[in-house]
C-alpha cells in the first residue's frame, strides 16, 4: 500500500508546477502509517504532549542549508515526547521550504542524542502506547528522509538509541573523531523501533548491522568510516580544523553537493529518492518525471544561453 502510494505521487509529480510537486512529495514522502494501520496521530501527539521537555529548533538559511537542532542538553538531548511532536513539526516546515537545499541534523552542547527520554519511556512502556509512538516517530522520519533536501547528521558526542537511528534517517553522517554511535537497544530490552534497523540494513548491509545491534557494538569514527555508516570524519577540535567549528566544517563539506539552483538540487534529491526506494521500472518512470520538471527550465535555458556563448 506504501509503495503504490508513494509511486503514485512520484509519478503525478511531472505534471505539477513545482508548489503542487512539492504538495504531493509531502503526501508522498509520507506516512508510513495511517488510520487504516489504527494510527490516530491526533491521539498520541496528545500522549506525547504530556511528556514536556527540550526543543528542536530549526534554522533556515540562505544559503538554502538548514540546521535542525535537537536540544535538551541537561538530559544528553534525550528525545522528550513534547520533542517528538517538535520534530514532526520542523519536517513539515522544511518539506514546505522551496529555497532549501541541504540540511544538517546536530545535538545542542557537542552532544549528539542519547535517544528516547527514559522518564517518557517508563512511563508509556505499554505494548500498546510504545507502538504508537514508534509509528509516529517512524511517519516523523520516514518524512525527514525523504525530503527533497541532502542531509547529513552531524555527529558528535554520543548518538545512542534513538539518536543513532536519528543518524541513520539522514542521507550522510559526519563522525566528529571523538564521537560514537552506538545502537544500545539491547541493553534497554529492546530493538530498534524507530524505522533505525530497518535504515542500517541498507546502509551497511545486514551482517554488520546484525553485529551492531546484536553486540550494541560502539561505533567511533575509524569503524564508522571502515563499514560505510560515516560518510567522513570532522576534525576533533577547532585548532585541527584552522578555527572553524565542527558545524561549519560539516557546511562546508554539504556545500559541495548544494552548489547551484534550488530546484535542480531538490530534483537531484527525488531522483536519488526514487532510485533507492521504489522498483527499477517505477524509478524510471519517477526519473522521468522529475526530468520533466526541470527540462526547459529556468536553469536550464540560462546554461543553454551560457553555453551558445562559447560558439
Ligand atoms: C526506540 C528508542 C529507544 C531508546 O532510545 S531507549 C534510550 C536509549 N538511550 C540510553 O539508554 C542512554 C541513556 N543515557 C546514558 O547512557 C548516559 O546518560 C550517557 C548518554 C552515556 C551519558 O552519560 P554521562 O556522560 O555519565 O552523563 P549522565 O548519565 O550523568 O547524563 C547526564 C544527565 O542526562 C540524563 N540522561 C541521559 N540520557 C538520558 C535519557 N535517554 N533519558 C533521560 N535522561 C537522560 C541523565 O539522567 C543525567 O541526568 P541527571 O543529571 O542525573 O539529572
Amino acid at each position: 500500500m506504501v509503495l503504490c502510494t508513494l509511486r503514485h505521487q512520484l509519478l503525478k509529480s511531472s505534471r505539477c508546477c513545482g508548489s503542487t510537486v512539492r504538495l504531493l512529495q509531502r503526501k508522498s514522502s509520507g506516512c508510513v502509517y495511517s488510520s487504516i494501520h489504527g494510527f490516530d496521530k491526533e491521539e498520541i501527539r496528545q500522549k506525547l504532549q504530556a511528556f514536556p521537555g527540550g526543543s528542536i529548533d530549526l534554522l533556515k538559511q540562505d544559503s538554502g542549508i538548514a540546521v535542525l537542532t535537537i536540544n535538551n542538553p541537561s538530559r544528553m538531548n534525550a528525545f522528550s515526547g513534547s520533542m517528538m511532536v517538535d520534530l514532526e513539526e520542523r519536517v513539515t516546515e522544511l518539506e514546505d521550504w522551496a529555497d532549501g537545499k541541504g540540511l544538517i541534523v546536530q545535538g545542542a552542547a557537542g552532544t549528539f542524542s542519547s535517544g528516547s527520554d527514559l522518564n517518557a519511556v517508563r512511563a508509556i512502556s505499554n505494548p500498546e502506547d510504545g507502538m504508537k509512538m514508534c509509528m509516529f516517530m517512524q511517519n516523523a522520519l520516514t518524512r525527514l528522509l525523504r525530503l527533497p533536501l541532502i542531509s547529513v547528521a552531524l555527529v558528535e558526542g554520543k548518538a545512542l538509541g534513538g539518536g543513532s537511528e536519528l543518524t541513520t534517517a539522514c542521507d550522510f553522517r559526519l563522525m566528529a573523531s571523538d564521537s560514537v554511535i552506538q545502537f544500545v537497544h539491547k541493553h534497554m530490552g529492546l530493538v530498534p523501533g524507530w524505522g533505525g534497523a530497518s535504515r542500517l540494513v541498507r546502509i551497511v548491509g545486514s551482517q554488520a548491522a546484525l553485529k551492531l545491534l546484536g553486540g550494541a557494538i560502539k561505533v567511533d569514527s575509524e569503524l564508522g568510516l571502515n563499514i560505510g555508516l560515516a560518510d567522513d570524519v570532522l576534525e576533533a577540535n577547532e585548532a585541527a580544523a584552522g578555527g572553524e567549528t565542527r558545524l561549519q566544517q560539516a557546511e562546508k563539506w554539504l556545500s559541495r553537493y548544494t552548489k547551484g539552483p534550488a530546484p535542480v538540487i531538490q530534483a537531484v534529491k527525488r531522483v536519488v529518492l526514487s532510485g533507492r526506494e521504489l522498483p527499477l521500472s517505477d524509478a524510471l518512470r519517477a526519473e522521468k518525471d522529475v526530468f520533466g520538471t526541470v527540462w526547459g527550465g529556468p536553469a536550464n535555458l540560462q546554461a543553454l544561453a551560457k553555453n551558445s556563448k562559447h560558439k
